[in-house]
């Protein structure tokens, strides 16, 4: 059923210069000779910035079922594992499980938890903090991450199917019964955790259980229609940037502490800078974007303005933090923030705002250390 995807009708919706486009794509070699293959693959690229690779026929814009190359022929087994692009062939249903859960994405989540359960005060290196500590963390990141991805996938399996055809759901690796199941198991299993923690913290009321709901109907409207927040560009992003520097930290704190008003309103505003940082990977995608009707902030401002809209809110937002650490007399954190900050806008200078679109990942991997560790000092400033 997948397969017979409506391409035709996709094309025809678009504007006659976004169909020349797609259809004058140069064509990418997919690690085998595009020759060998009755379609031409051809470059896409998505609101979430990673280039995509297109299978349809340039001529008829159909995606035949016979066509449909089932993985990425000369993929990695890492790549597999961690669900991430260039994923090597994989016939094991629980490696093609645990790629659709996209492991790659749990880390922020995880270190969310960590951020939140250091700013609480009190956590000890004991069995059982660690133990509670290790239980957020799995709900966050395997169980709740990984239903928010698998959902993800769903819901994005017809554009995939012209996208990234190799991608489990669309090539026919994990049929759609199995695909709803992981759903369902990942979602209850992260809410019965997250009931779990509450029980074992003594909650009166099931705080944690209660941002597992919020996060995973917030994970269902980012994705599904008709809301699919993920279609704008501010909304979009934001809900991606507070949902991953919010949540797990509200659900680290509260398991160790006490969500205070004040946590929640910083760390809000840290989300902020989680938004500057989910539109950087808006750059490689803008006539994607724009041909499939995407409003992420390239293509609504345009690059120019779109990457100091970037830089601004993740430096602003620092800076903010920051002023309030020394407002609060946390000179010693508020200097340390300042001194990671200092870094990211060099790299800034250096990579974003010279090319966002060539220096994307560059950015990202050299400035990121410095905001994690920007965020995990906050959050040591505010334990004490
Ligand atoms: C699915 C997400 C990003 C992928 O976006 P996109 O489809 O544009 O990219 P691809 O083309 O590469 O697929 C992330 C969405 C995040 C979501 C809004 C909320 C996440 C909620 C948490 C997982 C819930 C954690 C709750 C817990 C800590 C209590």
């Amino acid at each position: 059923m997948l397969p017979e995807l409506n391409c035709q009708a996709r094309m025809r919706q678009l504007a006659p210069k976004e169909r020349r486009w797609l259809s004058s794509a140069s064509t990418i070699p997919l690690g085998f000779p595009a020759s060998s293959r009755s379609f031409r693959a051809r470059g896409v690229a998505t609101r979430t910035g990673k280039l995509k690779i297109r299978a349809a026929d340039a001529d008829t814009g159909k995606v035949k079922t016979s066509d449909v190359p089932e993985t990425a022929p000369s993929g990695s087994a890492v790549n597999q594992l961690l669900g991430i692009k260039g994923a090597a062939a994989e016939t094991n249903k629980w490696k093609i499980r645990l790629q659709l859960t996209k492991p790659v994405t749990w880390a922020p989540l995880i270190w969310g938890v960590a951020c939140g359960a250091a700013a609480s005060g009190n956590f000890v290196w004991n069995v059982e903090d660690v133990a509670k500590a290790a239980l957020c963390m799995f709900m966050s990141g395997p169980l709740l991450t990984g239903y928010t991805q698998t959902i993800n996938d769903w819901y994005d399996r017809e554009i995939d199917a012209i996208n990234e055809p190799y991608r489990p759901i669309p090539s026919g690796a994990i049929s759609e019964v199995e695909v709803i199941a992981q759903i369902w198991i990942l979602l209850l299993g992260g809410l019965g955790a997250a009931y779990a923690l509450d029980l074992w913290a003594g909650h009166d009321f099931p705080t944690i259980l209660s941002l597992a709901v919020g996060g995973s109907f917030l994970s269902y409207i980012y994705s599904a229609p008709p809301l699919k927040l993920k279609q704008s560009g501010w909304i979009g992003n934001y809900a991606l940037g507070s949902s991953y520097i919010s949540l797990p930290w509200w659900s680290g704190q509260a398991l160790f502490g006490t969500l205070t008003p004040d946590v929640i309103v910083l760390t809000l505003l840290y989300s902020t800078a989680g938004l500057g940082i989910a539109i950087v990977n808006d750059f490689k995608s803008i006539e994607g974007d724009r041909a499939m009707g995407l409003q992420s902030l390239p293509v609504a401002f345009g690059v120019d303005t779109a990457k100091w809209i970037c830089a601004g809110t993740i430096d602003v937002t620092q800076l903010g933090v920051a002023a309030y650490l020394f407002a609060q007399g946390k000179t010693t954190y508020g200097l340390i923030l300042l001194g990671l900050i200092a870094p990211q806008i060099f790299f800034q200078f250096q990579y974003l705002l010279k090319d966002p679109i060539k220096f994307d990942v560059k950015y990202q991997a050299s400035s990121q250390p410095f905001f994690v560790f920007g965020l995990l000092c906050t959050a040591l400033a505010l334990s004490h």
